[in-house]
């Protein structure tokens, strides 16, 4: 007959079976999940039309211009002409904030399995980035960054059985007219500045007093965006014309350590709101508005730079052109992968800045950065 001890033995090895066999599916999925988004490709674009507003329906706007399907909108241009712009992923004016994040899930998740990501919204002011990105308050209205913290939790918890424990800490950084400010330093007129360390080839970037803050729930989280929405608006006369002329850069730092394999990897999740995209001639600006608007078409034409550079393999990428491209340089690396959520103002009236901005997007969309790989310690 079987002794006690040699029934606990045999259950103990069933249990230990089906512990490796656990782990061992949780390497598949991680493998799975990467390939899916190799496959995807690693740089993607989405794009977002929001709703016209009822401020703006009262005022007889109408954006019968705009037609859209799973990956394609047409726009209709001022001499009735339907251009087409196909990509990866074409979001409706009611398309929800959880659809959306549905389909940025995977690639947040990616960040914990030691990839470099980068979340970008681009378009013209007031076309839906900030909505996009943070959202509003916690239900359905919340945005990408609370969701992507939300999730980040939620998976780093599921993985602590396969040994699996993260140090996960957020820093927030706005650059203005070339100049960057940490949104989380309650103390004002900190200098900050880009700073690299190791070879040419291998270097990496950092802000020097730049703070960081370890954040272990998402409530912390909370009150760290609050918090940086606060330094944002007091910097500013007029906190929307600042927010709009600024990127907001929000890092989340993610350390990965093993317990039962010893591998280890760190990574950055970077969720970035750029500024508005409208063209210096279209918006008639003199003065301190038209050096604010030549720095933005700036660096945002010195992003779409080195996203091509990378695409062609040019020995050079000129990341250092401008204070975003070299602060996210280890993030859009060929290590990274990156999304950028194309913003589209559905009002008839910005038909022609909707159509630059589709374009932009356009050149972004048929950049391949390369396969991602993991940073391993
Ligand atoms: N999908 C949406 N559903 C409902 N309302 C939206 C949606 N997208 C944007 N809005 C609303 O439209 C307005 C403009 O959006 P938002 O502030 O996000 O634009 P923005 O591109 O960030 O502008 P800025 O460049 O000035 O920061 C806001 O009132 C926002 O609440």
């Amino acid at each position: 007959m079987e002794t006690t001890q040699s029934k606990l033995d045999n259950q103990i090895s069933i249990a230990e079976k089906l512990d490796i066999e656990l782990r061992e599916g949780n390497e598949e999925r991680r493998k799975l999940l990467n390939v899916v988004q190799e496959l995807k490709g690693n740089i993607r674009v989405f794009c977002r039309v929001r709703p016209l507003l009822k401020k703006e329906i009262l005022d007889g706007n109408d954006n019968t211009h705009i037609e859209t399907s799973q990956k394609s909108i047409e726009i209709t241009n001022d001499c009735n002409k339907n251009v087409p712009y196909t990509f990866d992923r074409v979001f409706g004016d009611t398309s929800s904030q959880e659809e959306i994040f549905t389909d940025v899930a995977l690639l947040v998740q990616s960040a914990l399995d030691g990839y470099n990501v980068c979340i970008f919204a681009y378009g013209q002011t007031g076309a839906g980035k900030t909505y996009t990105m943070e959202g509003q308050g916690d239900g359905v209205e919340m945005g990408i960054i609370p969701r992507a913290m939300k999730l980040i939790f939620q998976k780093s918890e599921e993985l602590l059985k396969f040994g699996w424990k993260y140090k996960l800490s957020v820093q927030h950084v706005e650059i203005y007219c070339e100049v960057l400010q940490d949104l989380l330093n309650r103390e004002t007129g900190v200098k900050l500045d880009i700073r690299t360390a190791g070879g040419v080839k291998n270097s990496s970037v950092w802000v020097h007093g730049l703070t960081e803050h370890e954040v272990t729930n998402q409530n912390m989280v909370k009150s760290l965006l609050k918090q940086a929405n606060q330094k944002r608006a007091t910097a500013a006369t007029n906190a929307n014309e600042r927010s709009s002329r600024s990127h907001s850069v929000f890092m989340l730092k993610i350390s990965a350590c093993n317990e039962l394999t010893g591998e280890q990897h760190t990574s950055v999740l970077n969720l970035i709101d750029l500024a508005g995209s409208e063209r210096v001639a279209n918006s008639g600006s003199s003065g301190v508005r038209l050096k604010e608007a030549q720095k933005i078409n700036g660096s945002l034409s010195e992003l779409s730079n080195v996203i091509s550079a990378l695409a062609n393999k040019d020995s050079h990428v000129p990341y250092r052109n401008s204070k975003l491209t070299f602060l996210l340089m280890d993030s859009l690396s060929g290590n990274s992968k990156t999304l950028m959520v194309v913003n589209v103002n559905p009002m008839k009236k910005a038909v022609n800045e909707t159509i630059n901005t589709l374009r932009f997007a356009t050149t972004v969309n048929k950049c391949n950065i390369g396969t991602a790989q993991k940073f391993i310690k």
